[in-house]
């Protein structure tokens, strides 16, 4: 598993350096004014000042994904998931999400891309026994496989609600701010729109996260302007511009996105 993400990380690495060293001078991105906000005095020099060094950074985002293991329940879901060919959120992710599920004590969540339920465990272990998780996918064959992992979990069956269908036809006949928390992790091209649905979903203090939010570095690196990355990217600046909610970007897994409901 380290092996797997100091890998995958060395990958990351090698291409923010290419793209992404801060410097004072220019700032990290002299070309991309829509986020000059971020990357002016005196952000910048907070952010170039405590950057640690390229290795430090590798080292800190592995230690950060191991920071809590994942069992086997966990391990056997997330193979699942590689013989599926789906992805799963990263375990720095997942613990993450556990936080949050036991922090906002959420009792109801939503969860779009149901995978073959890595993230799930880790949700429903952070909410209290009577919470239920709502999961949306349209495969159901990754949803037999989430099934699998529940039962071996011994999540009991009134805990999870799963639905089978296109989440875009699926959450609109979702209750209005019925969530305490609801996680988008499935079509990143859909992502306005499930982040759309998700916020009317929200009850106020509900929480948002959208996984996959800097698209293996390329949401950060304004050269890229391929559809996908612009759209992922014009959710962060949506979210950051939208009164409604209080956001921020954890660079936990391959970018956690979170928002606030006010
Ligand atoms: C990233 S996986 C969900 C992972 C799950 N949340 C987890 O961490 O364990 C994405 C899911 O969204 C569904 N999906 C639907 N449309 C998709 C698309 N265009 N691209 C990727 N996934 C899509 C897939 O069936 C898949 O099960």
């Amino acid at each position: 598993m380290r092996l797997r993400l100091l890998r995958e990380y060395s990958q990351k690495s090698s291409s923010s350096q290419r793209t992404c060293r801060p410097s004072r001078s220019h700032g990290l991105y002299p070309d991309a004014a829509r986020d000059a906000h971020i990357w002016t005095s005196p952000a910048e020099e907070a952010i170039s000042t405590a950057e640690p060094s390229g290795h430090g950074r590798v080292a800190a985002w592995v230690y950060s994904e191991a920071f809590v293991p994942e069992d086997e329940v966990l391990l056997r879901a997330r193979e699942r998931a590689a013989e599926l060919g789906t992805p799963a959120v990263l375990p720095g992710v997942g613990a993450v999400l556990r936080v949050l599920a036991a922090a906002t004590g959420a009792r109801a969540v939503v969860e779009v891309g149901t995978g073959a339920g890595v993230a799930a465990l880790w949700l429903l272990r952070g909410m209290p026994l009577d919470g239920q998780l709502t999961t949306i996918d349209r495969e159901v064959e990754h949803q037999r496989a989430a099934r699998v992992a529940f039962a071996e979990d011994g999540v009991a069956p009134q805990r999870t609600r799963i639905i089978p269908g296109r989440p875009g036809d699926v959450l609109p006949r979702l209750t209005d701010a019925a969530y305490d928390l609801v996680l988008v992790a499935s079509d990143p091209l859909s992502y306005p729109e499930y982040v759309d649905e998700a916020l009317r979903l929200l009850r106020p203090g509900g929480v948002l996260a959208v996984d996959g939010a800097l698209l293996r570095d390329r949401v950060a690196d304004p050269a890229r302007r391929d559809e996908l990355t612009t759209v992922v990217r014009e959710v962060g600046r949506a979210l950051r511009a939208d009164d409604r909610v209080l956001p921020a970007m954890l660079p936990s897994g391959d970018g956690l996105l979170l928002a606030v409901r006010r």
